[in-house]
């Protein structure tokens, strides 16, 4: 069976199929289907955007289909950049800028009042319309300067107390081990196992 990844995040389609690969489904990412538009991400919830990204897919591909929306969200921010991190400083999705723009916006706040979390939800689309959510959020610090030069998006920025390390210096299997994306992944896997265990039986 197939599995299209609705994605057109590099960062994400590594972790996903780290994760994916061994269920033994043919995990193919969306790039790979010319002529696929993006879709406007303007929902309120990370929910909305995930859903809407997963129906697209599967709508265009007729093939079982997972999205991931996600973002960081900074306590002091009363939630920013949340499900507007993508975009936060600007239309061109600059993970550069973006980390610039938090760094600035948090420039006067003090140490214990940089706490935030990453959230991901995950949609699974099948083809004939059905959707089935999962979501995971991991809970950090963000910090003053980037440090690290693994990972993607806000990962420099993003330390885990419990590891004293940021999501750009841990390795991707470490990563998923913690991460909002590898918990929401671990509760879509279990959806992924019951569908396929369905169409088998
Ligand atoms: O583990 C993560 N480590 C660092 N940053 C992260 C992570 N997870 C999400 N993020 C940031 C990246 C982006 O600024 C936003 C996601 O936005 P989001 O719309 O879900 O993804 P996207 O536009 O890059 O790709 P796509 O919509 O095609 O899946 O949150
Ligand atoms: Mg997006």
């Amino acid at each position: 069976m197939k599995l299209v990844l609705a994605t057109n995040n590099k960062g994400k389609v590594k972790e996903l199929a780290e994760m994916l690969n061994p269920l033994g489904l043919q995990v193919v990412p969306i790039g790979e289907y010319p002529g696929f538009q993006e879709v406007e991400e303007d929902g309120e919830t990370f929910a909305d955007n995930a859903i809407k990204k997963a129906v697209a897919a599967a709508e265009f591909t007729g093939e079982l289909s997972l999205a991931d929306d996600s973002g960081l969200e900074a306590d002091a921010l009363n939630g920013a950049p949340g499900v507007h991190s993508a975009r936060f400083a600007g239309e061109l999705k600059d993970d550069a800028a973006n980390n610039r723009k938090l760094l600035k916006l948090l420039e006067d706040v003090p140490d214990e009042k940089r706490t935030g979390r990453f959230r991901c939800v995950i949609a699974i689309a099948e083809p004939h319309g059905r959707v089935h959510t999962a979501e995971g959020a991991c809970e950090g610090i963000i910090l003053r300067e980037l440090k690290g030069e693994g990972g993607f998006g806000y990962d420099p920025l993003f330390y885990v107390p419990t590891y004293k390390q940021t999501f750009a210096e841990i390795d991707l299997k470490q990563k998923n081990s913690i991460s909002h994306r590898g918990k929401a992944l671990r509760k879509a896997v279990e959806i992924l196992n019951r569908l396929y265990v369905n169409r088998e039986g």
